[in-house]
């Protein structure tokens, strides 16, 4: 879309010394167009939450020079400083720029606790997700902690992605609307979180900090794919979610060869013979000589295998419990590619 040097590019304000720390978190909001995203953004900031917040608004103007806000929230104070992107999209460079950008930024600042990143209706998340997926890889200082997508009742999806979704202006609709809305996206996203809020007032620790994308939640996401069921889509009826279950073991060579013809080859296709698309992909898988759970993620083509720290327990059977979010997906056949891998074991 555009040039590589039309890049963004944040331009620091002032020098402040940095103490070292962990890796910090990075939220990404996401939502369509009015649904109530800076509303959020803005409640987290004033809310209790002894961080220090820096939010980068990611949002296209009029025109390609945009000024971007960075605010940062210190004990209940907030701060505002303008920052100046050479492009308004963040998407589209993010790779590299963005996030260097970003780490640039907590050299000359000092470093931030947490990260709230505001995307526009019309940007692609999964490509602002990636980039930070890519860059942990590379030892960044950030990490990926979540994608909320904030619903408005009246309109909109976009949900395929989120780990949370937030639908929020709820005084204008009616409960049977309402729960439509909460059908609809669930047949989308069957491992999504749902949050029900006017002007996007939420409880910060259902929001923040919940570790999407760590293999620390092992056990946690063992029991929530448990519970997903696949699911005729409504609305969107190309987005939806499959799941499978096989039990045995399977080697980690194999996996990787689904997992990569499917994602990268896209040569899985559903009855009508269109190519499915993942979106997001999470399992908890029992890979052959490790007595750890493994557990993968993917957020369209890149995707991650890690073990657990948890063991699969002294009788417990090794299941393999496979969850895909996307479009054209058939879980029926996307188990029989599954296992006519792992019956070559
Ligand atoms: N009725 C109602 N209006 C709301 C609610 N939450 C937010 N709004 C209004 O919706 C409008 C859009 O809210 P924003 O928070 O700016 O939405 P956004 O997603 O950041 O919008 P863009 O950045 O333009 O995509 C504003 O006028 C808000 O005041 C709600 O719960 N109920
Ligand atoms: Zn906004």
């Amino acid at each position: 879309m555009d040039e590589e040097d039309d890049c963004p590019e944040l331009v620091p304000i002032e020098e402040k010394s940095t103490t070292p720390a962990a890796q910090i978190p990075v939220t990404i909001i996401t939502g369509y167009l009015g649904a109530g995203k800076t509303t959020l953004l803005n409640y987290i900031l004033t809310e209790q939450h002894n961080k220090r917040i820096a939010v980068i608004l990611n949002e296209f103007g009029e025109g390609s020079a945009l000024e971007k806000s960075l605010a940062v929230s210190q004990a209940g104070e907030l701060y505002e400083e303008w920052l100046e992107l050479r492009n308004g999209c963040l998407c589209c460079s993010v790779k590299d720029n963005g996030l260097k950008a970003i780490e640039n930024l907590m050299e000359k600042k000092g470093k931030f606790d947490y990260i709230l990143l505001e995307t526009t209706g019309l940007a692609d998340p999964g490509a602002v997700a990636s980039m930070f997926w890519v860059d942990a890889e590379l030892g960044s200082d950030l990490y990926l902690d979540g994608i909320i997508t904030v619903i408005d009742a009246k309109y909109g999806m976009q949900i395929a992605l989120a780990d949370l979704t937030i639908i929020n202006k709820t005084d204008l609709v009616k409960e049977t609307e309402l729960s439509q809305l909460r059908d609809t996206v669930r047949s989308i996203n069957g491992l999504v979180r749902i949050l029900e809020t006017q002007r996007s007032r939420v409880d910060l620790s259902q929001v923040l900090d919940l570790h999407s994308f760590d293999t620390k939640d092992g056990i946690r996401l063992t029991e929530k794919l448990q519970l997903v069921k696949t699911r005729q889509p409504h609305l969107d009826k190309s987005i939806l979610t499959v799941t499978f279950e096989v039990p045995g073991s399977v080697s980690e060579d194999h996996l990787n060869v689904f997992i990569q013809n499917l994602l990268w080859e896209k040569m899985f296709k559903n009855k009508e013979g269109l190519a499915m698309n993942v979106i997001r992909l999470k399992g908890i898988v029992s890979l052959q000589g490790k007595q750890k759970k493994a557990i993968l993620q993917g957020v369209h083509e890149l995707y991650e295998l890690d073990e657990t720290p948890e063991a699969w327990a002294d009788g417990e059977p090794s299941v393999n419990r496979l969850v895909f979010i996307g479009r054209n997906l058939d879980g029926d056949i996307l188990k029989k590619e599954f296992l006519s891998l792992v019956s070559n074991e």
